[in-house]
């Protein structure tokens, strides 16, 4: 299947730029007016804890508590099973699970995220998504159709179009370290 081969070429070569801008020190990703509109008290916002070179959600997520919103983090085990997304309150201590996730414990409680942080590794000008090739995002957005999708990405990881796929669903706006894109 051409697309397979597409994409995993183009993982690859998005994860090495991603590490050689990581290493020149990004400025950090700053929580753009557009997101602060949709902190509403009581909306439940999912982050995550980056690996590697991935663009780090941090201020997004102290910004989403600092508004009244509550916290909430992926949590993955086996390929097959989907991710869970689960309450944390941006201090506990977190569990170190595959591919060096820091992850809630099992037993935090599950939530329905109103606002989906979500980490890729490409994204284009019409916000459709790479991922890391698993799954597990397309299966959460199929999920909670109703959420925000929003990207966090480095700028560098934008490139001129991708390969989608029939269940690929685009992102409503992707906020780098330039700022807010919204979906054209
Ligand atoms: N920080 C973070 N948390 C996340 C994700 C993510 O992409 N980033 N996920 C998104 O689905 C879920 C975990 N899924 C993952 C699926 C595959 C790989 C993976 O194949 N990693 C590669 C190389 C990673 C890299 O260098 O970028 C590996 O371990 O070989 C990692 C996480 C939930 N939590
Ligand atoms: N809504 C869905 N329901 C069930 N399976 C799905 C769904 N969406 C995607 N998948 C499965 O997930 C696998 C990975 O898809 P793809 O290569 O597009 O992942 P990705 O977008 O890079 O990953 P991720 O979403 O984890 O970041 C595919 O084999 C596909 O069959």
């Amino acid at each position: 299947m051409q697309t397979t081969i597409d994409k995993r070429a183009l993982r690859a070569r998005i994860r090495a730029e991603r590490d050689r801008f990581f290493a020149l020190s990004p400025a950090p990703i700053a929580a753009p007016s557009a997101l602060r509109a949709l902190l509403e008290p009581g909306r439940i916002v999912t982050s995550y804890i980056p690996i590697g070179s991935e663009a780090d959600p941090q201020h997004l997520a102290a910004a989403a508590l600092a508004a009244g919103c509550r916290l909430a983090l992926p949590h993955v085990t086996t390929r097959e099973a989907p991710m869970r997304f689960l309450g944390w309150d941006g201090r506990s201590a977190l569990v170190e699970g595959r591919y060096g996730l820091s992850q809630p414990p099992s037993d935090a409680p599950d939530v329905e995220p109103d606002i989906i942080l979500t980490p890729l590794l490409a994204f284009d000008a019409k916000l459709d998504r790479l991922g890391q090739g698993a799954g597990y995002y397309d299966r959460a957005f199929a999920t909670f159709p109703n959420a925000w999708r929003i990207g966090v990405a480095w700028s560098v990881q934008q490139v001129e179009t991708l390969p989608t796929d029939a269940w690929d669903m685009p992102l409503h706006a992707v906020i780098t370290e330039c700022g807010w894109i919204p979906r054209p």
